[in-house]
């Protein structure tokens, strides 16, 4: 399996956004080193899903980047995506390694170290870790776990870790520091006036 991406960028679900536009913006920047996880609304219909999960595939396909889908792993197999990401709503990660088989990207939410620990044995490949920092994109999460408890997960796994939640290009040095692989965002990028040049940001901080 090739190496994992450093910046995972989820689609914006906000009434009014472009998320296919965000992403040809950042394509051509980040191409293989990213990873784009298409995410929709809950009250999305599956055909809506869908829809878009096949133009970020084929986007993601032109220069090398994955592209995984969030929750609806039938989507995600439907449009050959590389894999798919699943928190406590969602599947179990056993069984979602099941349904996308031993090949696919498997990422899975984890907070705390014990459910870490528990998602990589049933088989999950990265470990989304968060809010690690305040965010206006997702409503009804705990509190942020702040770069400490990034570093009690990371220190508890050996899968990368992807930190989640209020990142920007300036959190980037703190949450590698405390063991972050990568990070995933969507309002760094989504939010920003130059999307491209927000993902070189975000990229130059990962990389250097
Ligand atoms: C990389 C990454 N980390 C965490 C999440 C959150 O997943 P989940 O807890 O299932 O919440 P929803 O995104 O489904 O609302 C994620 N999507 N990606
Ligand atoms: C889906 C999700 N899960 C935890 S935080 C979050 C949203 C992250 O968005 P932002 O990068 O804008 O804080
Ligand atoms: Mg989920």
């Amino acid at each position: 399996m090739p190496s994992l991406g450093r910046l995972h960028l989820i689609t914006d679900t906000r009434p009014g956004r472009n998320p296919l536009a965000v992403l040809r913006a950042a394509l051509p920047v980040a191409r293989s080193e990213l990873v784009v996880q298409v995410r929709v609304e809950d009250s999305a219909t599956d055909r809506q899903a869908y829809d878009l999960a096949r133009r970020a595939v084929a986007l993601c396909a032109a220069y090398g980047a994955t592209c995984l889908v969030n929750d609806r792993l039938h989507v995600a197999l439907a449009v050959a995506a590389a894999g798919g990401h699943v928190g406590a709503d969602d599947l179990p990660v056993g069984a979602a390694r099941r349904v996308l088989g031993s090949a696919a990207v498997l990422g899975a939410t984890a907070r705390e170290p014990a459910t870490a620990a528990a998602a990589v044995a049933a088989g999950a490949s990265y470990l989304g870790v968060g809010p690690c920092h305040p965010t206006s994109t997702k409503t009804g999460l705990p509190d942020p776990i702040g770069p400490a408890g990034l570093r009690a997960v990371a220190e508890a796994v050996a899968v990368p870790v992807i930190a989640i939640g209020g990142v920007t290009a300036a959190a980037v040095p703190v949450l590698r520091a405390a063991g972050a692989y990568g990070v995933a965002v969507v309002g760094a990028v989504s939010d920003a006036a130059d999307p491209a040049r927000a993902t070189a940001e975000l990229l130059g901080a990962l990389t250097c």
